[in-house]
């Protein structure tokens, strides 16, 4: 897959190509069904393309730092749209010149450039100054310049409209399995392994620190089963773990980490890239009396964690 960045307007394509427009903030299942869609137009010689905007509008256009933080950070999105078959990944550089861009003119200066045969959004997609173009005007402009529209309605789950925002807050309250629904695969975050305090050895529960993961909507603190991928220039592992995120009161903790042992692993992990699977949350973050307890309390997590991923009991 092809990512360009944009700033200002595209460069031309020579390719004709099928677009999803949107913030794919988590590429959920009402991305996918958006995604699924444009594939239909795919013909042969056409590409297909994804444009999405950084840094997240929202953030840009009210300030509010939680948006800072992303279900899917680029390297995320990244990967998981070239598995769907995407070819090329626009990222428009969403600035405070770039959302002044009025709606005809992002459609006939910006999106004409693309030689697009078709374009597709969901339902609830605005645009341009102000958000004052909605998927009527888009229908409009584009048919304008002999470009079709296809609109696709909100995917629900329970009733409700399934949403980036929607999904935030289920991580916010730790609910894994709720999160793993929405997003049609579980809750990822990618990290570098780097050095902690070496503790975890120390009380016979290694723990490998994921350093690189700022940019991620963090879990809500606490313990969980995952499932871990390691990447070594000789190929990938996958993996078993207890994870815990959060400030480690027991030991007075000062910053916010997420790190995850691995059940049965035995070797070097520094600077290795490592990928967790939120599959379940096992229980709260606690303050205990001492390492013995903690190490006692960290057993039973492994306990758990084998039960609830249907693994055999480990072998004392
Ligand atoms: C499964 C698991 C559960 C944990 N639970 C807690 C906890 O409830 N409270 C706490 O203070 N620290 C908890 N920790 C974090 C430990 O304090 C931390 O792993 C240990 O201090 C080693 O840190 P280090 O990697 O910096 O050496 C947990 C760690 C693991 C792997
Ligand atoms: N089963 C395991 N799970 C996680 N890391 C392991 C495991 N076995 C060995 N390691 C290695 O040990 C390191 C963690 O040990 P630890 O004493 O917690 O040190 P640190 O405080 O630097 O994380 C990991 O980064 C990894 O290189």
């Amino acid at each position: 897959m092809q990512v360009y960045e944009v700033a200002g307007l595209p460069e031309i394509s020579p390719v004709p190509q099928v677009l999803a427009i949107g913030k794919f903030d988590g590429v959920h299942v009402g991305h996918q069904a958006i995604l699924e869609q444009a594939r239909h137009y795919l013909e042969p010689g056409t590409q297909f393309a994804v444009l999405c905007f950084e840094p997240h509008p929202s953030y840009v256009l009210t300030g509010d730092e939680r948006y800072l933080k992303s279900l899917t950070p680029r390297q995320e999105k990244v990967r998981i749209l070239a598995e769907y078959g995407v070819d090329a990944l626009y990222i428009v550089r969403f600035d405070t010149a770039f959302a002044s861009t009025e709606a005809e003119e992002f459609v006939k200066s910006h999106l004409a450039r693309l030689h697009l045969k078709q374009i597709v959004v969901g339902r609830d997609f605005r645009f341009g100054r102000g958000g004052k173009g909605d998927v009527d005007a888009l229908r409009t402009f584009a048919s304008d310049i002999g470009i079709g529209v296809t609109v696709v309605d909100a995917v629900e789950e329970n009733g409700a409209k399934v949403s980036s925002s929607h999904i935030r807050h289920h991580l916010g309250e730790g609910r894994v399995e709720a999160v793993e629904a929405l997003l049609g695969r579980p809750y990822t975050i990618t990290g570098t392994v780097v050095h902690g305090d070496a503790r975890g050895r120390q009380i016979g529960f290694p723990t490998a620190n994921l350093g690189g993961t700022d940019e991620y909507v963090p879990p809500k603190s606490g313990v969980y089963a995952v499932t871990a991928e390691i990447s070594r220039p000789t190929g990938h592992e996958h993996w078993f773990g207890v994870l815990n995120a959060g400030f480690r009161p027991t030991v007075s903790g000062q910053d916010f980490r997420i790190e995850v042992h691995l059940l049965g692993f035995n070797g070097d992990l520094y600077g290795e890239t490592c990928r967790v699977s939120f599959l379940r949350r096992i229980r709260d973050e606690r303050k205990f009396s001492g390492l013995d307890e903690l190490k006692q309390q960290i057993h039973a997590d492994c306990d758990t964690a084998r039960e609830m991923l249907g693994l055999p009991p480990a072998s004392r």
